[in-house]
């Protein structure tokens, strides 16, 4: 479903992705793992096509079609869709608006309110958007948007940081629901997931996991064999291995 090529991305003119090559095939989760800085964020983006990061090199295919010069709503609209690690609040736009538009956009059904009873956000559809939110409804805000939009390849940055334990289950069940984990046959759902305290392994079960450090995918694994690898020793191996 997805293909990069030796991407090269700078932010602001400064290079920050250094060669990534990365398949994530249909239905299969990835888990991105790597200390602070080291590229993760800055990955999702490029992918979804935000403005301000250049692909200087290389290149990202996305169902057999070359993405990297596509802009943000034309990436949206064939089904890549991502949760912010911090999402912008925006005055005079109201969350059920957003969810209203991202539950057209693309021919879907879905129900907006049933979503939004399920993630306790009823009280928050007639807000301005994200204005205000605590940083679990913020999250639950995103994950929202994202049913919404139904997409196939879904980014989710840090889905679980901020969040309560509680909220944690119903987001990663969500998530899960989300990326069709449960279902045998069907249209396959496919991810990105950043995560630092690997809670949502507890949830979705992920098939690939990779280190990002420095702009590069320094390791590759089973995504439970990444994250005990990292959790037992740090990144300090990946250093000496790199
Ligand atoms: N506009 C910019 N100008 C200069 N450097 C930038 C700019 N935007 C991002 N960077 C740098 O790019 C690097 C990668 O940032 P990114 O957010 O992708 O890292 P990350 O791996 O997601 O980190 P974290 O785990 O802390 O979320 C950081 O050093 C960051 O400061």
């Amino acid at each position: 479903m997805l293909k990069i090529e030796n991407l090269h991305v700078s932010v602001d003119g400064k290079p920050i992705l250094k060669g990534i090559d990365l398949q994530v095939d249909e239905g299969e989760t990835h888990i991105l793992l790597g200390p602070n800085g080291g590229g993760k964020t800055t990955l999702l983006m490029s992918i979804l096509g935000m403005p301000r990061y250049e692909v200087t090199q290389g290149r990202i295919i996305f169902n057999d079609r070359d993405i990297t010069h596509m802009t943000l709503d034309e990436r949206a609209r064939l089904g890549i869709g991502m949760m912010f690690q911090k999402p912008p609040a925006v005055r005079g736009v109201k969350l059920a608006q957003i969810a209203d538009i991202a539950a057209h956009a693309r021919g879907n059904n879905v129900a907006v309110a049933a979503v939004a009873e399920r993630l306790n956000l009823e009280e928050h559809m007639d807000r301005d958007l994200n204005y205000g939110f605590s940083g679990g409804e913020l999250k639950r805000s995103e994950l929202l948007q994202l049913i919404c939009q139904n997409p196939e390849l879904v980014l989710l940055d840090e889905p679980e940081s901020g969040v309560d334990m509680d909220n944690i289950s119903l987001i990663g069940n969500m998530i899960n629901e989300l990326l069709h984990k449960d279902k045998i046959k069907g249209r396959k759902v496919s991810g990105i997931i950043v995560t630092h305290t690997g809670y949502i392994l507890e949830y979705v079960n992920a098939d690939k996991g990779h280190i990002l450090m420095d702009g590069r995918i320094v390791c590759s694994g089973g995504a439970r064999d990444i994250f005990d690898e990292v959790r037992l020793h740090g990144f300090g191996r990946c250093e000496q291995c790199q």
